[in-house]
């Protein structure tokens, strides 16, 4: 049977991770039809709009969508809705893809490149399970409201609207739960419940889902110390569950655990096995062109795109052994560089990958 994947490379460094990501899935001996598509900054300039219809159908009508990132400074003073961002919150919420998975693993070979003490990572693996398509990110109403006596040009303030349903936080538990039964057994909820309604609220419904799972330990934790918590002494983690914006800047601050923002993949879900797959970071403007953006994430990423949306849990682990094995041989981007170690471009790291999978 042939799998469909849309290739979404957009702005910035995502056409360059993306073609080592493509490079190596078609290293493998599978029956894939890539065709790809413009996306965010890149489909605005071609298509006047982030997200062009023909991009979308092709993204809806796919088994699984490769992504690479999408935003540049350049498109900072757009109005929001045309805004490069836009092209991926969109793809979220039309596919539904509701629970982001986002690993943090420490590679052994990495753990002099965490920012955090050797011993402090080694056999780090936590999974941060973000819920994508609710929260402040989505609620309405917001917007500006425009003064009334012109006293401010322009505005004279700004709103979000945070909101969960019961349904959306019972929904994304039940995946952490699901998640942790099989690996560590432990959830950590993280919210801000000693302040916000609606996250007290995510808190009662995470514990009521719990109930379900006796087996899975559950504790609950203030954002504001899990960040504290995952520099001090991570591995206390096993799954950890929380909202899209503490889930977004979470996720950022564990992939330094990792060693680099540039090794955290992430794989976007939805209730079919449609899911799309991207590095965790953006589209890197400042390093955009130059050759050193590290394509593991996006390589990792492909690796859980073959495992969740096409079962091919063996191609995975193939991706997932090379990408080790270049790491074991001491190949570095410039982001995880240390002192005895090679320091390689983007290309030179995917032709590695590629050469470790066909040796
Ligand atoms: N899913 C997406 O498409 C996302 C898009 N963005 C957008 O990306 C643009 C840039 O955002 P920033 O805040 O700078 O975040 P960013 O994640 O693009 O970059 C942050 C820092 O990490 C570095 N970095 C990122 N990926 C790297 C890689 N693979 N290898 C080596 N270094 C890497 C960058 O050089 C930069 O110094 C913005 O327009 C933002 O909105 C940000 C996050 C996610
Ligand atoms: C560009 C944002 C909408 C997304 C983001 O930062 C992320 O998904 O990590
Ligand atoms: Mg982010």
């Amino acid at each position: 049977m042939t799998h469909k994947i849309a290739v979404l490379p957009g702005d910035g460094i995502g056409p360059e991770i993306v073609a080592e990501a493509v490079k190596v899935l078609n290293a493998l001996d599978l029956d894939l039809e890539l065709q790809s598509a413009p996306v965010g900054g890149a489909a605005y300039a071609a298509h006047g709009h982030p997200l062009p219809e023909a991009t979308l159908k092709l993204a809806m009508e796919s088994d699984a969508v490769l992504f690479g990132a999408v935003g540049d400074w350049k498109y900072d003073t757009l109005e929001r809705h045309l805004r490069p961002e836009q092209a991926i919150l969109g793809l979220r919420k039309h596919m539904g893809l509701f629970a982001n998975f986002r690993p943090a693993i420490c590679y052994k070979e990495l753990t002099h490149a965490s920012s955090l003490k050797p011993e402090l990572v080694a056999g780090l693996d936590i999974l941060i399970i973000r819920e994508l398509t609710g929260d402040i990110y989505f609620g309405q109403p917001r917007g500006r409201r425009v003064a009334t006596d012109g006293h401010f040009p322009g505005a004279e303030e700004a709103f979000d609207t945070m909101r969960y349903s019961k349904p959306e936080i019972e929904r994304i538990a039940h995946v952490a739960f699901q998640a942790a039964r099989k690996r560590g057994k432990k959830v950590t909820s993280v919210d801000k419940a000693n302040v916000l309604e609606t996250f007290q609220f995510w808190k009662d419904v995470v514990t009521e889902v719990g109930q379900q799972y006796p087996d899975v330990a559950l504790d609950h934790m203030y954002v504001d110390n899990a960040a504290m918590q995952l520099v001090k002494e991570p591995k206390r983690f096993d799954v950890v569950v929380t909202g899209n914006m503490f889930g977004d800047i979470l996720s950022d601050e564990a992939s330094m655990l990792t060693g680099s923002i540039g090794m955290l993949p992430s794989a976007s879900l939805n209730d079919k096995k449609q899911g799309l797959y991207e590095p965790s970071h953006g589209s890197a403007p400042d390093i955009a062109g130059k050759g050193i953006a590290n394509p593991l994430a996006t390589i990792l990423s492909a690796a859980m795109l073959l495992r969740f949306s096409l079962g091919l849990e063996d191609a995975a682990q193939k991706i997932e052994a090379a990408v080790q094995k270049v790491l074991a041989d001491g190949l570095r981007t410039p982001d995880i560089y240390s002192e005895g170690t090679t320091k390689v471009s983007t290309r030179e790291m995917g032709d590695a990958v590629v050469a470790a999978l066909q040796a």
